[in-house]
């Protein structure tokens, strides 16, 4: 679903023809297959967010190739990307970013808007996953009114309301409390068994960690190995049969 292949980047920052060059990433090859949740794990610095922003197009990588979905992404164009990130990313991050003067049934609905979607198929998808996230009570709350727990969940919905097969999330559970991590970390693992959803996330909580199937160690630029649970050096378990964004979320009949 998701290969890495030979990646390694650069930043050059300062003027013009006098460059600093900064190697951030060396050589990382990475696999993630459709339906696992993998989280990026390594100290502050390590690369991860670049790692996140090569993987979701925002940044090119200096040397190497990645494919989504069977497609080279690093071959694209700023208007392909955009049309292939809206087709198979949601973003999920520390900071929910939510619109504040937009109410959280406007929030999730933005992305079909956006997208031109009709609005008899907008309010259906948009009530269908504030249920899902335990918000039909909230849906017209400003973000102002609602927990950071509940913020966070608009922000779920939000970045599934594309039905996407891809979940990129940076430090997702940052700013929760416990009960609204594990909350969160729950509705997580569901997603991802009811829906096939991917989910590549980034963090520094070993709580997050221990959702995901696997973790890829990132240190001073380069992958290495982390012992998983089962003893394996952390490529490679097999994913869990995603069952498909058609199984139970959206019922339009008319999905992926
Ligand atoms: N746009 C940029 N220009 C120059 N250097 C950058 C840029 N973005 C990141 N860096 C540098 O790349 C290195 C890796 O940064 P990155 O944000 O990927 O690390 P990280 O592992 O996500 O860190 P954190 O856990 O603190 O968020 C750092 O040294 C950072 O200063």
């Amino acid at each position: 679903m998701i290969e890495v292949q030979g990646v390694s980047h650069q930043f050059a920052i300062g003027k013009k023809g006098r460059e600093r060059i900064i190697p951030v990433l060396h050589q990382i090859d990475m696999r993630v297959e459709q339906g696992e949740i993998v989280a990026i794990v390594g100290r502050s610095g390590s690369g991860k967010s670049t790692l996140l922003n090569l993987i979701s197009g925002y940044i090119r990588p200096t040397l190497g190739e990645i494919r989504i979905a069977g497609r080279t992404v690093t071959k694209l164009s700023e208007g392909q990307w955009a049309d292939f990130r809206l087709g198979h990313f949601g973003f999920m991050f520390q900071s929910f970013q939510l619109i504040p003067s937009m109410t959280a049934f406007e929030n999730v609905e933005l992305p079909l808007v956006l997208k031109g979607i009709d609005l008899a198929v907008r309010k259906k998808r948009v009530d269908v996953l504030l249920e899902r996230v335990g918000l039909s009570d909230c849906a017209s709350h400003y973000p102002g009114e609602l927990s950071g727990g509940q913020q966070q969940r608009v922000s779920v919905a939000r970045a599934l309301v594309l039905q996407p097969p891809i979940v990129l999330a940076d430090e997702p559970t940052g700013s929760l409390d416990s009960d609204n991590e594990r909350q969160l970390l729950t509705l997580i693992r569901e997603l991802n068994r009811e829906n096939g959803i991917t989910f590549l996330m980034i963090t520094h909580d070993e709580q997050v960690a221990e959702v995901a199937h696997r973790t890829v160690l990132l240190q001073d630029g380069r992958i290495r190995p982390r012992p998983s649970r089962d003893g394996m050096n952390g490529q490679g378990i097999p994913a869990a049969q995603p069952a498909g964004w058609t199984a139970s979320l959206i019922e339009e009949g008319n999905n992926r």
